[in-house]
């Protein structure tokens, strides 16, 4: 059997950043800047305001106190807007606003507060020493400057700097376009009707699910018949438009294993039994120059072997380091068994938070329910998957063990409802549904 770190390592091996190109802010947003910006303008542009109130010379008011104010002339107002402002004469004022251009000739501004507010002529009640509350040219970037090195991720402090920069289209790692399609002759879509020996198709969900958390453009495929052609033809038509297919099901020992059957001695794809449960049977390789997860078909094995193999490629993807999830210390709460020669990732909930909601030196692991690779309900009420090594039989309560962090993205990710989707008179009325918006739109050979 293949370890998960060789398996994980040989995936690596193979996958590489999406290749550079320019995108608009909104498209950037989330991505990894493939390279440097450097600025090509100052910021600020010109020498301005950082006060509503008066631009002076300086020598003019060094004599102003609450007193024995200095009054001056007040030669005109500097809205910010457009346009050079004509030079400050000695001995006069101009009423200046935050931002604006500061004319030549002034050296400091004297903020409202300080005057008794004149339009025609001004009381400066202090003096101001110069340059006060004067933004200089260049003081935030300089031309040439390097604004943001290559590897940056761009959130949106970035994305305003770009904007500021006046850089409208940055070189970005695109987020990988993922195919995620599901095989199995049972499955149907969610809201469907179910007939005997159907079940719904909940793989295709979760991993464009735990996809789109990884930073991916989703495609869903739902539902491939577990037949050669319908499995080649449905692979070979996104092939040529995606960075990453993710396959679940057919790929253990069974009759009607398609994925295995048909992508066997493909491209490099290579088929391994993993020693890790859940997960055991897993794929990869590139077809086409295009990355190839088969991932096993039990929903809790789909999914763990995602977070543990596709997450990082798919960061890796994006021009992240490949890191998986977040990895912490934990004791283990009740006494535990596991297979020898496999890791064994326990679904857990997470007791003893601290007063953050995070986990602390005191915090303490539990099963969520049961284990099996089909259900499901343990691992949506797991916060955490608890590692147990492949040489550890017995794991006694009391034990620290590392555990992998669940769920950190899922409020993050940017696909959520659509403006037209959050009317919230909407029930929904899909087969079995309760509450919720209706079913989404399939594409794929069983789209409907
Ligand atoms: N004789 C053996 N049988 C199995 C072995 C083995 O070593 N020898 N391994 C078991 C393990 S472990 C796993 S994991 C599964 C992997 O099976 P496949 O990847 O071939 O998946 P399927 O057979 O198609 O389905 C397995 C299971 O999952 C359900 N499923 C599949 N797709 C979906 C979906 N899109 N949504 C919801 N549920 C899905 C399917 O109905 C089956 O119950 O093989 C074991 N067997
Ligand atoms: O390894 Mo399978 O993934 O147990 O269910």
């Amino acid at each position: 059997m293949t370890t998960v770190d060789e398996h994980l390592e040989r995936i690596l091996a193979e996958v590489a950043p999406t290749r550079p190109r320019r995108a608009g802010l909104e498209q950037a947003h989330g991505c990894v800047l493939a390279a440097d910006v450097r600025a090509t303008v100052a910021l600020p542009s010109f020498d301005n305001s950082a006060m509503d109130g008066y631009a002076v010379r300086a020598a003019d008011v060094a004599a102003a106190t609450a007193d024995a104010p200095t009054t001056l002339p007040v030669v005109g107002d500097i809205p910010a807007g457009p346009g050079t402002p004509a030079p400050l004469d000695p001995g006069t004022a101009v009423r200046i606003m935050t931002g604006a251009p500061l004319p030549r000739g002034a050296d400091a501004v004297v903020q409202l507060e300080w005057t008794d507010g004149g339009r025609a002529s001004v009381a400066v009640r202090r003096p101001a020493a110069r340059g006060l509350h004067i933004r200089r040219a260049g003081e935030d970037v300089t031309p040439g400057a390097l604004v943001l090195p290559a590897g940056t991720v761009i959130g949106s402090a970035q994305i305003g700097l770009l904007a500021a920069v006046n850089v409208a289209r940055p070189p970005v790692h695109p987020r990988p376009r993922v195919a995620v399609l599901s095989t199995g002759t049972e499955l149907v879509e969610v809201g469907s009707r179910l007939g005997a020996g159907q079940i719904v198709d909940s793989n295709s969900h979760g991993i464009a699910a735990a996809a789109r958390e990884a930073g991916a453009i989703v495609r869903r495929l739902t539902g491939v018949p577990d037949e050669p052609d319908a499995f080649a033809k449905a692979l070979h038509g996104v092939l040529g438009e995606v960075d990453a297919v993710v396959t679940t099901g057919g790929v253990s020992v069974g009759a009607y294993d398609v994925v295995k059957e048909v992508l066997t001695g493909t491209g490099s794809v290579r088929f391994d039994q993993v020693a890790m449960q859940p997960g055991k049977p897993q794929g990869f390789g590139l077809v086409d120059g295009v990355p190839i997860f088969t991932l096993p078909g039990n929903p809790v094995s789909a999914l763990v072997s995602f977070e543990l193999f596709v997450r990082p490629a798919l960061r890796r993807m994006r021009g992240l380091a490949a890191t998986g999830l977040p990895r912490i210390v934990v004791t283990v709460g009740t006494a535990l068994r596991s297979q020898p020669g496999r890791r064994t990732f326990v679904r857990v909930v997470l007791d003893h938070l601290d007063v953050d909601g995070r986990p602390g030196p005191d915090t303490v692991a539990r099963p969520a329910g049961g284990q099996g690779s089909h259900q499901l309900t343990s691992l949506a009420g797991a916060q955490a998957l608890l590692v147990i090594a492949e040489d550890m039989t017995e794991v006694p309560a009391g034990a620290r063990l590392p555990a992998l962090l669940l769920g950190g993205d899922a409020g993050a990710i940017l696909s959520g409802m659509g403006w037209a989707e959050t009317d919230r008179s909407d029930t929904g009325t899909g087969a079995g549904a309760g509450v919720g918006v209706g079913p989404s739109e399939p594409s794929g050979p069983n789209a409907r």
